[in-house]
């Protein structure tokens, strides 16, 4: 399969690693100096474009894919506001999306197990729950994208909770005396945020991939799941498989609808 990148970061990378070993030939790649190329004929020859870059780039790729006539896969998070206008921008142009914060097999099992968990402690109102993340220390927007998805996973099946709150950001790697301020700066913070709402907290630490930890506690005990990301070859790979899939298709597409579909 013929296959565009665009944004070729630390992701980007990964992806072009993975789709070659899956056979597929990379007809173009754009980052931030090149975005020119989006008027070539080899990014319209593509049968799918793959975009990881930035929150305030994706809006904009997607939507100039879209109009060259190419099936946009989109792993860049932190465009949640833009989402509406860049759907309808894509329909418009008779193409095709599937935006995900996270494209990795294991998080969407996790997500699973997670949504399943908050149904459950519907019924358990002595149970507080708390979602946390830990990324590297480059990531441009907090809390990530997946913490977000599995916050509104939690929303959606537990009806005690009516939103989530941000806890704030701690940074692992600042001084002893900041991380001190920083961590009574969060304890305030999560003084004030009423209980029926899902505090999510931020830390950022060395080159850490993606963890997400969900915690329920009560009065007697803790039940807590996490997910741990090893590398980035889970969101690559998982990137990839969704340009496979959604080469033939027209429209817009969730990372669930292509899981159910695969998996
Ligand atoms: N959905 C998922 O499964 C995952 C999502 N992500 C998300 O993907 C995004 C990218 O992550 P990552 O690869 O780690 O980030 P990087 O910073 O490593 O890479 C981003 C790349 O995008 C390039 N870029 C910036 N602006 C443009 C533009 N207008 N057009 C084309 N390319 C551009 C940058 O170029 P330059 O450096 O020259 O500015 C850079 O090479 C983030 O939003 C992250 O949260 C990450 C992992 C998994
Ligand atoms: O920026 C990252 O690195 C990641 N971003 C995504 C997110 O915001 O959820 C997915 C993954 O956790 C890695």
């Amino acid at each position: 399969m013929r296959i565009a990148i665009i944004g070729y970061g630390k992701m980007g990378h990964a992806i072009e690693r993975i789709a070659l070993e899956r056979g597929h030939e990379i007809v173009s790649v754009i980052d931030a100096g090149n975005t020119d190329s989006f008027d070539s004929e080899e990014f319209a020859s593509a049968e799918a474009a793959i975009e990881f870059t930035t929150p305030s780039t994706a809006p904009a790729n997607i939507m100039r894919a879209a109009s060259k006539g190419v099936p946009v896969v989109c792993g860049s998070t932190g465009w949640a506001e833009r989402r509406a206008e860049v759907e309808k921008a894509v329909l418009d142009a008779g193409g095709a999306l599937l935006a995900s914060s996270n494209f990795s097999i294991g998080v969407h099992v996790f997500n699973n197990i997670s949504r399943r968990l908050a149904h459950i402690m519907g019924k358990l109102p002595q149970y507080t729950p708390h979602l946390a993340e830990t990324h590297h220390i480059h990531k441009l927007d907090h809390p990530s994208g997946t913490a977000i998805t599995i916050a509104e996973g939690i929303i959606d099946e537990c009806p005690r909770i009516s939103g989530w709150e941000d806890e704030g950001i701690l940074w692992m790697n600042a001084t002893e005396q900041e991380q001190e301020k920083m961590t009574a700066d969060i304890a305030r913070r999560a003084k004030e945020i009423p209980s029926d709402k899902l505090p999510v907290l931020a830390l950022r630490k060395d080159e850490v991939p993606g963890i997400h930890v969900v915690s329920w506690e009560s009065p007697v005990d803790a039940i807590t799941i996490t997910h741990s990301a090893k590398s980035r070859d889970g969101f690559a790979l998982g990137a990839v498989m969704a340009a496979e899939w959604i080469a033939s298709r027209k429209g817009i597409y969730t990372i669930d609808q292509m899981m159910d579909d695969i998996l």
